[in-house]
């Protein structure tokens, strides 16, 4: 393909992309993007040698495009030695954040950051604007994030005291596999936003610490490459319990969700989160503004009323996802899974009943960190009402929640509340942007080597660990010693209870759904 014929595919009307030294047709696929119609159009009818692979690779991992777009959307290899035919570049692309040198000045040193919270101001400064917004937006008003962040406080603790806390043992499991500590990393798309480690750093973290991780299904380092660096990371200096959850974004085409259910069995993931909580992308004010901004300041055409392929509605936009997932696909994913699965976004009772009846291993309640449904409940209150109207479900399935827990103590009162472990998203992606892979470490622990059994109070690895210490420090004030002593009797739920006005909770009128 020429570089020159490249060049006249450069609008809404006509949308071509060089990646990777090959053309694409992107035209019909910019109302659907998920990332918005900018950053397309940015780089349309681009073939310089800043064309649109930069931008592109530093969020999506090389196969997106093509697992994507149809084969005669992929127009061909571009003719390298027509490319001084190119537009000039005016795209520039927004620096990492991370490269920043840390510690540059004393007040944004790592040691300073003893809570997760820490990270979110030094990773303002070092990400791009763009990274920021799309990891810290959330739904309309951001209510639903905000009501996640009020739950925990919401919970108190009802310590016992004169218990031999001398030695703690955090260790649990998820989908029956072994875990140094009762969370997890959560899935969140595009990691390479805030480093270009991307996801294979959160992968490496998570295989150092015995932590198991998600990825999701839109990562910006290839599947394959997550699960080498993993295994390389365990076999160096893990201690063997980490495992990868593939997380599937179920697509709306299923030969297409087939493939990525495949591959990821052949990279050996060892779970399948299936996110339910998706049929659209969520609304998110934020994310919306500064697309908008960056259209007005790029001259993106208002789209005509009609105009099907210039249009862009956020409302309606899918990006590639099914919107008509229902309870009876679960079989032949299932089928082409055969491992165990947790149902991710799960946010009322009965749903969970059902899930807990389609006979799933694990629910996992779940918000997506307020992004989706503007008002939604966070996931203490819906693990409340299962506790109250169906609790033979957290007999029967594992429970993993997620939704603005940021201290070890958060993720001790779900425990304590029946679930099995919790999922954590923004945080390590702040602390990637801050600090790069050694800002997740912290986030997790020390950097120093740790007896994971005993109970280090006042030693400098201490400073240097941020969940850990926490958790270790919970445990022993709250008088436990593992984490199958923490029961229901040690947290009141009183308050939460009431402002969820849940003695009113009783059968609903909807009628009983058959799976
Ligand atoms: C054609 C296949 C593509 C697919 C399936 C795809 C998919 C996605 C998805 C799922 C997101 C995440 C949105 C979210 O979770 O909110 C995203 C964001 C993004 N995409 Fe793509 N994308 C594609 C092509 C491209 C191309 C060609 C570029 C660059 C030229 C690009 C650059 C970006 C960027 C920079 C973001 C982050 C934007 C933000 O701030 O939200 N993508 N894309
Ligand atoms: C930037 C970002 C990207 C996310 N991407 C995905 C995703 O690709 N798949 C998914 O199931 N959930 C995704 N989530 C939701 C998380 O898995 C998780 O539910 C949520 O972040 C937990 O809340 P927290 O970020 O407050 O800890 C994303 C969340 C964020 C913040």
């Amino acid at each position: 393909m020429d570089a020159r014929e490249v060049a006249k595919h450069g609008s809404a009307e006509s949308c071509w992309v060089v990646i990777h030294g090959e053309v694409y047709d992107v035209t019909s696929y910019i109302s659907q993007h998920p990332g918005g119609a900018t950053v397309l159009l940015r780089w349309a009818g681009k073939t310089n040698l800043k064309d649109a692979t930069a931008e592109y690779a530093k969020v999506h991992s090389p196969s997106t495009v093509r697992e994507t777009l149809s084969k005669a959307k992929q127009l061909g290899p571009l003719d390298e030695t027509t490319r001084e035919y190119m537009r000039p570049d005016d795209g520039a692309a927004p620096k990492h954040g991370s490269e920043v040198a840390a510690g540059e000045d004393t007040a944004s040193h790592i040691n300073l950051c003893v809570r997760i919270d820490d990270f979110t101001e030094i990773a303002r400064k070092r990400v791009s604007e763009q990274a920021f917004v799309y990891i810290s937006s959330a739904a309309d008003t951001q209510q639903s994030h905000q009501d996640n962040l009020a739950q925990w406080s919401k919970v108190t603790f009802v310590p016992r005291v004169l218990r031999d806390v001398s030695r703690v043992d955090l260790s649990t499991s998820m989908f029956g596999q072994r875990c140094a500590m009762p969370f997890f990393i959560a899935a969140t798309a595009l990691v390479g936003l805030t480093h270009p480690d991307g996801e294979a750093g959160l992968a490496r973290a998570a295989a150092a610490r015995g932590l198991h991780y998600s990825p999701s299904t839109y990562t910006s380092v290839p599947h394959a490459t997550i699960a080498k660096c993993h295994r390389q990371a365990a076999a160096a200096d893990g201690s063997g319990d980490s495992s990868l959850f593939f997380q599937l974004y179920v697509q709306a085409s299923k030969d297409n969700t087939l493939a990525r259910i495949r591959a990821a069995k052949e990279s050996g993931y060892r779970g399948l989160m299936i996110t339910v909580d998706t049929p659209c992308v969520g609304n998110r004010d934020e994310d919306r503004r500064l697309k908008a901004r960056e259209e007005l300041e790029l001259g993106v055409p208002e789209p005509r009323s009609g105009d099907k392929e210039a249009k862009v509605v956020p409302g309606s936009n899918s990006g590639g996802l099914s919107r008509s997932l229902s309870w009876g696909d679960l079989a032949w994913i299932r089928e082409a899974w055969a491992g165990p699965i947790a149902l991710k976004g799960i946010q009322s009772e009965e749903d969970a009943r059902l899930a807990m009846e389609a006979g799933v291993e694990a629910i996992y309640l779940s918000n997506h960190g307020g992004r989706q449904l503007h008002s939604a409940p966070p996931c203490l209150a819906t693990l409340l009402r299962i506790r109250r109207r169906y609790p033979e479900v957290l007999e029967r399935c594992e429970v993993f929640v997620d939704g603005a827990a940021t201290r070890g103590g958060d993720i001790l009162k779900a425990i304590c509340l029946g679930a099995r472990a919790v999922g954590i998203g923004r945080p390590f992606l702040y602390a990637m942007g801050a600090y790069g892979p050694q800002g997740v470490h912290k986030a997790i622990d020390s950097e120093f080597h740790h007896d994971p059994l005993i109970l280090h109070s006042h030693t400098s690895a201490d400073l240097h660990a941020v969940l850990r210490h926490e958790m270790e420090t919970t445990m022993a004030l709250l008088g436990a010693t593992s984490i199958t002593e923490l029961k229901d009797n040690m947290v009141n739920v009183a308050r939460l209870e009431r402002d969820l006005d849940l003695h009113s909770v009783r059968c609903s009128n909807e009628r009983p759904y058959k799976l």
